[in-house]
C-alpha cells in the first residue's frame, strides 16, 4: 500500500515499523523483509550510533538512559516522516509516551507497527550472546524477563500487526510479516450490522480461523470443484485450528445456485448434527458464496459464517455485503436474505488458478463502482487496460498487476461498504450498486446463465448510460465513455440475444420495480452522481435497449 501523504507527496513514511524485546530478531527479520521487497532497511540503534558518533553502551554510560530515550525518540519522530523502507526500533523504544504518539499517528495514517512476538527463551539466548546491552546489565536472563513483563502488553498495545515467530527461521518469519504488513483491510458497520472485516491480500485466508472463536464446533465448507486446492487449505487451517470440518462440494456457478442445491445441503447439515453454535465458511466464486450465505442465513433461522472468496468478482462484490440467494425459474437472486458474514477473507493467492475470462468478467462490477462513486477507479482501470486485460494467474503473484488489483479490490470493496454499511435492507441508497444489473439479470436469464455476470452487468451498465443520454441526464461522451472504457477491458458492450419483449417482461421482476412501474439506476450529469429513475416513458426503455444491439 502506497503510505505517501496524498496531500502532502514529500512525506515518506515507513512500510513497516518493527518492535519487540530485545533478542526477537527485529533486525533479521526486518533486513529480510525489506531485501524481499527491494526497499531499504534502516534500525534505530544504528542510526543513533552514527548520529551521536558512539555506541550505545559508550552513551548511556556517560549520559544516562533519560537522554539517550529523548535522542532516540527525536530520531524515531525524524524516521517516521521521512523514510520509505522497514524500520526497526530498539527493544524499549515505544515505552516512550511521544514515541507512543508518534507511532498513533503513524498508524492513523496507514501504518503498520508489526510486533513480533518471539519465544521468550530463545530470545533471551540471543539478546544475551551479543553482550553490551545497557538494559541487561546484572543477571541478564532476570533482567530479560523484567523487561517483558513490562513491555509485552504495551508492545501489544502499540502495535496494530501482531506476528508469532516461534520457532521459525528467519526468512519464514519475514514472510509472514510481509503478507500481513501488505494486507488491506476494510471495516464494515452500520445500522443492523455486526461489525467485520474484509481482509484482502496474499495469505489472507490464513484469518479465517480467526472468526469463531471456540464456541463454534462443526464449519461446513461450502466450495464448487475449480477451487478444490483453495477450500482444501480452508479446511487444512480450520481443522488445525481444533474445529470439525464437513466438505460440500457443490456444482459449478450457477448450477450450485439453486433450491436443490440447497436442499442437499440442509439435508445434510440435518444428518451431520449443525446445531446454532456451528458455522458455514463459502470458498469459491460470488454464486458459491451468495449460496454459502443463503444456508447460513437459513439454517436453524441463522448459523454464522465465513466467506473466502476466490474469483475477482466474489472479491469486489459478491462476499460482501450480506445478500445471499439462490435463483429460481422465476429469476435471478429474487429468493434470499440479507444476511451479514463474520469476516471476509480474499485471499489474492488463490488468483493464481483463476481463468483470463473470469478475471475480467469480475472487471465489470469494478467499473461500475467507478461509474457510481470512486472516479480514480476509473483512472486506475484505464491506465492498467492493456495488463488487466491480458491477466495470467501464473505470473500475477509477486507481479506489478498484483498491487494494481489489490488497490481496486479495496476501493471496489470501499464503495459498497459505504452503501451496505447506510442501507443494508436496500431501501434506497444500496439501490445505486445495482448499476446496470435491471438489465444485467436479465441477459443472464434469457441466456440460461451461460452468460457470466460481470459481462452481463457491462452491457447493463452501457444500456443505463444510454437511457440516461436519451433523457437528457448525461451527455453523448460519457455514453462513448462506457463503451471504450469497457471494450479495452475486454468486457461486452452489446448483446443480441432475446427480445425486448421478454427483457421488458424480466426487468418488471427487477426487485427494484414497485407494481408496474420500472425503476432504474441512471447517472446525472457525471460519474459518482446517482439517481433513481422511475417510470422512465416506455419509448425510451426500448430506444436505448435498441442502442445495445451491434
Ligand atoms: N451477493 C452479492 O452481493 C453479489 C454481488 C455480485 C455478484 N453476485 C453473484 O455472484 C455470481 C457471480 O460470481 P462469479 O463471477 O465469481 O461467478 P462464479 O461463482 O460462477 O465463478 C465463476 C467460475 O470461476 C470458478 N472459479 C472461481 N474462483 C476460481 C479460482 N480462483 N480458480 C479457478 N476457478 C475459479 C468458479 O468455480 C466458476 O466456475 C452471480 O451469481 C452473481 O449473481 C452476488
Ligand atoms: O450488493 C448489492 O446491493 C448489489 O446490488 C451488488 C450487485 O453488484 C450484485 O450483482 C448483486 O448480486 C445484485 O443483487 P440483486 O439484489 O440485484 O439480485
Amino acid at each position: 500500500m502506497d503510505l505517501q501523504d496524498s496531500r502532502n507527496p514529500q512525506v515518506k513514511r515507513p512500510r513497516a515499523v518493527i518492535i519487540g524485546m530485545m533478542g526477537a530478531g527485529k533486525t533479521r527479520v526486518g533486513k529480510e523483509v525489506a531485501h524481499m521487497m527491494r526497499i531499504p532497511f534502516a534500525d534505530a540503534d544504528v542510526e543513533i550510533e552514527r548520529e551521536v558518533g558512539m555506541k550505545i553502551p559508550a552513551y548511556f554510560d556517560k549520559y544516562g538512559e533519560p537522554a539517550f530515550r529523548k535522542v532516540e525518540a527525536d530520531l524515531i519522530a525524524d524516521f517516521l516522516e521521512d523514510f520509505d523502507g522497514i524500520f526497526s526500533l530498539g527493544g524499549g523504544a515505544p515505552m516512550t509516551p511521544s514515541t507512543q504518539d508518534a507511532l498513533a499517528d503513524y498508524i492513523a495514517a496507514g501504518g503498520r507497527v508489526v510486533y513480533l512476538d518471539a519465544d521468550p527463551k530463545e530470545a533471551m539466548e540471543r539478546a544475551n550472546r551479543g553482550g553490551g546491552r545497557p538494559m541487561l546489565a546484572g543477571d541478564a536472563n532476570a533482567r530479560w524477563k523484567k523487561l517483558y513483563k513490562q513491555r509485552d502488553p504495551v508492545f501489544r498495545e502499540v502495535a496494530n500487526v501482531l506476528v508469532h515467530t516461534r520457532r521459525q527461521t528467519p526468512q519464514v518469519a519475514a514472510r509472514k510479516v510481509m503478507d500481513m504488513i501488505s494486507e488491506r483491510r476494510v471495516h464494515v458497520t452500520g445500522t443492523a450490522i455486526e461489525p467485520y472485516d474484509v481482509v484482502i491480500g496474499e495469505g489472507t485466508m490464513n484469518h479465517v480461523t480467526e472468526v469463531f472463536g471456540d464456541t463454534v464446533n462443526k464449519v461446513a465448507l461450502i466450495h464448487t470443484q475449480p477451487v478444490q486446492r483453495h477450500s482444501d487449505r480452508a479446511r487444512a487451517l480450520l481443522r488445525q485450528a481444533g474445529y470439525e470440518v464437513s466438505d460440500i462440494a457443490v456444482p459449478d456457478a450457477e448450477a450450485g445456485k439453486t433450491v436443490e442445491v440447497a436442499n442437499r445441503i440442509w439435508e445434510r447439515l440435518g444428518d451431520e448434527g449443525f446445531t446454532r453454535s456451528d458455522a458455514i465458511v463459502g470458498v469459491g466464486g460470488g454464486a458459491a458464496t451468495d449460496l454459502a450465505g443463503f444456508i447460513a442465513a437459513t439454517w436453524m433461522r441463522g448459523i454464522r459464517y465465513a466467506n473466502c472468496p476466490t474469483s475477482l468478482l466474489a472479491m469486489v462484490d459478491a462476499s460482501t455485503g450480506g445478500k445471499t440467494g439462490v435463483n429460481t425459474s422465476a429469476g435471478k437472486n429474487l429468493v434470499g436474505s440479507f444476511y451479514t458474514p463474520a469476516g471476509v477473507f480474499a485471499d489474492t493467492k488463490t488468483l493464481a488458478s483463476l481463468p483470463n475470462d473470469i478475471f475480467i468478467e469480475g472487471l465489470g462490477e469494478v467499473a461500475k463502482s467507478g461509474f457510481i462513486e470512486d472516479a480514480e477507479i476509473l483512472r486506475i482501470l484505464e491506465a492498467h487496460a492493456d495488463e488487466l486485460r491480458a491477466f495470467d494467474g501464473a505470473t500475477f503473484l509477486g507481479s506489478g498487476l498484483e498491487d494494481v488489483v489489490s488497490e481496486l479490490i479495496e476501493r471496489t470493496v470501499t464503495v459498497k461498504v459505504h452503501h451496505v454499511s447506510a442501507d443494508l435492507k436496500e431501501k434506497g441508497k444500496r439501490e445505486f450498486l445495482n448499476y446496470g444489473h435491471t438489465l444485467a439479470h436479465a441477459i443472464e436469464k434469457l441466456e440460461h446463465f451461460r452468460w457470466r455476470h460481470g459481462n452481463a452487468v457491462a452491457v447493463g451498465t452501457v444500456y443505463a448510460a444510454e437511457l440516461a443520454h436519451i433523457l437528457g441526464y448525461i451527455d453523448q461522451d460519457l455514453v462513448d465513455y462506457h463503451r471504450s472504457l469497457l471494450s479495452s477491458l475486454g468486457l461486452p458492450t452489446s448483446w443480441n440475444g432475446g427480445s425486448f419483449e421478454d427483457v421488458l417482461a424480466l426487468m418488471h421482476k427487477d426487485k427494484k420495480a414497485r407494481g408496474n412501474m420500472l425503476r432504474f439506476v441512471v447517472l446525472d450529469g457525471g460519474p459518482g452522481n446517482v439517481i433513481h429513475l422511475e417510470n422512465p416513458p416506455a419509448d425510451a426503455v426500448e430506444e436505448a435497449f435498441r442502442r445495445i444491439r451491434s
